[in-house]
């Protein structure tokens, strides 16, 4: 209801006048606060140059951690002081008799004299009542356990520029508005935060427990990158103490998705999280860049089957190949070759000095694969070498002194015993020659032995390990290299890499090698999420648990998405019996996305193909009007078409548009016939491109996953949609990706498998 109706809004309106000046007295204090360590800064290195500068150097590293924290808060507060807060709940906890009024919002604010809350944290365990709890008996976690409440009202809040508009309060009136005002609203091709309207299902995932795999299937818009993000903002939160943001990252599928949601971890007042994709990881592990071939590529090569020229023995044995490169069998074929070389490496008999054994082979085999089994090869190699090394030190001198006193013992007994004159002297000259000779040969080879025994391992980079070990494992006897396919996968695979190329199905591979053969070094990060997950292979989430070394895995994702399906994911099960067996699995099958008339006819394409056990989305009760099937003549009656509906869209407000078509030839010859019209400014997405504002995104399907934007024209003009699983997947990516319109166009008939779809769905 409008804020004025209500018969609070007084009191309301003077609280939010009450907070907006504390918020304006703690900036402007904070302001001071910032110029004071400046000025501290700027004296401390004045003082530098003299003699005891200990001192300055601490002035400086203390104000410059109070600067930035002051910085932070005035940032903080700034960003909230036109709307600080969203919502209030008022509650009584369990062991008090007194109701707590809290007003929740996106950062906290104490009042100084007395600590009591001004604005309480969305992220704070007691926000959680307002997520979840309804009015009456309630609870919420705690880090010291479960607390047990009465929650006596919900209330929310529109604000905008600092002025109430509107009070609801929840439970009395609908309960849905403010999650309908958002979702109805436009996008401006950037994903934003949900702190007022998360729902209860999303935050007990954003809540779930750090310390196990998180594993969410969840259908498209149902939040799933949102809830991600958000889940960051809590642990950054909740767990200050435990790490920092510079130890969360976020692996995402491409640049243009990094840019989509770049701005949602800033709102929610988190900076430095590491942002990248699985690609750009791997390199940056490996230290060095190959040529990657477009992992799109194969794809769009897969979506040629049944075309002339397109050989079916190929197309199925690209796909068998690369799901046999995401599997854990490859997995066994690599450490099949990393034990082969250990094996070559490991040195046979024992380690000598003379006629003294320093080291036994049993013992030296002992370190290589047990004691020092942990250590990726070239390191162990190393450390076996300085502990044999350090060890014969020791050894070595116990050694000399023993072998000098023997010739001592001998030349003495030489001295007592012989008693001709010219035989004692030959002799002990000769006792002494001997014993200078062998302690220098014996000095010498404590110096080299370790170096001659420990056979050295050629400094193969991982790129050219690989080659080996494809050629190794095309060369032993192995009841899976045995069969037909794999053959040709490895023949297919030593091919490209020797023209230098690899593919995205080898990065798994190649990161395990160098995770196994080098290390990876300067990996600080602690916890990882995962988002558009179903692209993903096993080998490459067990590589990645691997070297980061941890279990705190977010992962996210939504099978009916899984376009690349041939080289990632079918199951979760897998992930959790490979990778996660302690993973907590959660669905979401709510659509926040999507109109119920698009999400409907989603569902309708998604049906076309294999399901794989996926439950349907089901939508937020929000309507619009059916999408549109339209067929033209020729391309440019239906670049006109679009631009008519544009104008009439834009004119409802709508901001952001693309146009999705299954390849980027074809949105190539869309975007011609955009130029030679010359209304309209468009764009051809890539992986690597920005989205710009007032511009229509003219994009391939598959770039367009984890994208989204108000209306959406599919168009078909020679590259059709029909009703398998892949091009199910895509057409419902494609359809998925609008929130508020959807059009379908196509040349002539036959671009979308609609006979297969009720007509009812679509107009
Ligand atoms: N609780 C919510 N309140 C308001 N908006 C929401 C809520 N949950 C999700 N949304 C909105 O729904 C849309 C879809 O969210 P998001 O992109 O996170 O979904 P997704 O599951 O990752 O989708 P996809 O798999 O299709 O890429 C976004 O615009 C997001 O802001």
């Amino acid at each position: 209801m409008a804020a004025t109706e209500h018969p609070d809004y007084e009191i309301e309106k003077n609280w939010l006048a009450y907070t907006r000046t504390y918020i304006d007295q703690v900036m402007r204090d904070s302001e001071k606060h910032t110029e004071k360590y400046k000025a501290n800064i700027k004296e401390a290195m004045a003082e530098l140059d003299d003699l005891d500068s200990s001192q300055s150097y601490i002035n400086i590293l203390t104000n410059t951690q109070f600067l930035h924290v002051s910085e932070q808060s005035f940032r903080q507060l700034s960003k909230v002081h036109d709307r600080p807060y969203f919502c209030r709940i008022d509650f009584i906890p369990e062991s008090e008799n007194q109701f707590q009024k809290l007003y929740i919002g996106k950062t906290s604010l104490f009042r100084l004299e007395d600590f009591a809350p001004i604005i309480v944290d969305w992220r704070s365990p007691i926000a959680s009542v307002y997520y979840d709890g309804r009015i009456g008996s309630v609870s919420y976690e705690t880090p010291h356990g479960e607390m047990h409440g009465e929650l006596l009202l919900k209330r929310q809040y529109t604000i905008e520029k600092g002025v109430l508009l509107e009070i609801r309060d929840i439970d009395i009136t609908t309960r849905d508005e403010l999650l309908q005002a958002s979702l109805s609203a436009s996008s401006d091709s950037r994903l934003t935060d949900i702190i007022a309207t998360i729902q209860a299902e999303q935050n007990k995932m954003i809540r779930a427990d750090i310390d196990r795999p998180l594993i969410v299937q969840g259908v498209a818009g149902s939040g799933k990158t949102t809830i991600a993000l958000h889940r960051i903002a809590y642990f950054i939160y909740t767990y200050a103490e435990r790490f920092s943001p510079n130890e969360f990252m976020i692996l995402a599928p491409n640049k243009l998705f990094l840019r989509f949601i770049s701005e949602v971890l800033p709102e929610l007042g988190v900076e430095d999280v590491k942002q990248t994709t699985f690609i750009d990881f791997m390199w940056e592990c490996i230290g060095k860049k190959y040529k990657l071939i477009d992992p799109n590529e194969k794809l769009l090569y897969l979506l040629q089957e049944g075309r002339q020229g397109v050989e079916l023995d190929k197309v199925w044995a690209l796909q068998w190949s690369a799901t046999f490169k995401g599997s854990p069998a490859f997995r066994e074929l690599i450490d099949d070759y990393l034990q082969h070389i250990e094996q070559q490496f490991i040195p046979n008999g024992n380690l000598r000095l003379g006629q003294y054994v320093i080291y036994t082979e049993a013992e030296v085999k002992d370190l290589f694969v047990h004691q020092y089994q942990y250590l990726p090869m070239y390191q162990r190699i190393e450390k076996i070498k300085r502990v044999l090394s350090a060890h014969l030190k020791s050894k070595s001198k116990i050694i000399i002194r023993k072998t000098a006193k023997n010739y001592e013992d001998q030349i003495e007994d030489a001295l007592d015993q012989i008693m001709d004159p010219k035989e004692r002297h030959e002799t002990v000259v000769r006792l002494m020659d001997e014993r200078d000779e062998v302690l220098a040969d014996l000095q010498l080879q404590v110096k080299v032995i370790v170096k001659k025994y420990m056979v050295g391992m050629p400094k193969l980079d991982v790129y050219r390990h690989y080659i080996e070990c494809i050629r190794y494992v095309s060369g032993i006897e192995h009841k899976e290299v045995e069969r037909g396919s794999i053959r040709w996968m490895l023949q297919d695979t030593l091919q490209r890499l020797e023209k230098k190329q690899i593919e995205i199905e080898d990065s798994a591979a190649l990161l395990y090698l160098q995770q196994h053969l080098y290390g990876v070094k300067h990996v600080h990060i602690k916890t990882v999420v995962i988002d558009e997950a179903q692209d993903f292979s096993i080998f490459q989430l067990i590589v990645l648990k691997e070297i980061i070394h941890t279990e705190l895995f977010t992962i996210l994702g939504d099978l009916s998405q899984g376009i690349h399906s041939y080289r990632s994911l079918h199951h979760w099960d897998e992930v959790i019996k490979y990778v996660f067996p302690r993973a907590n699995y959660l669905q979401l099958e709510q659509s926040y996305r999507t109109t119920i008339e698009i999400m409907h006819f989603a569902n309708a394409v998604i049906s076309l193909g294999r399901l794989h056990g996926q439950a349907l989305a089901t939508s937020v009760v929000r309507h619009g009007p059916l999408p549109e099937v339209q067929s033209c003549v020729d391309i440019r009656s239906l670049v006109h078409m679009i631009q008519d509906e544009v104008v009439r869209i834009h004119e409802e407000g709508m901001k952001s548009i693309a146009v999705i078509a299954k390849t980027p030839d074809e949105c190539q010859k869309v975007k011609r016939e955009f130029e030679c019209m010359g209304n309209l400014s468009t764009i051809v997405l890539g992986e690597d491109e920005a989205m710009q504002p007032n511009c229509i995104a003219i994009v391939p399907v598959h770039i367009a996953k984890g994208l989204e934007f108000d209306a959406v024209f599919i168009v078909t003009v020679d590259e059709q949609f029909v009703a398998n699983d892949i091009d199910s997947k895509l057409l419902y990516v494609a359809c998925t990706r609008a929130l508020h319109r959807l059009f379908l166009f196509q040349l002539g008939s036959g671009g979308y498998p609609t006979e297969d779809i009720d007509r009812s769905l679509y107009q």
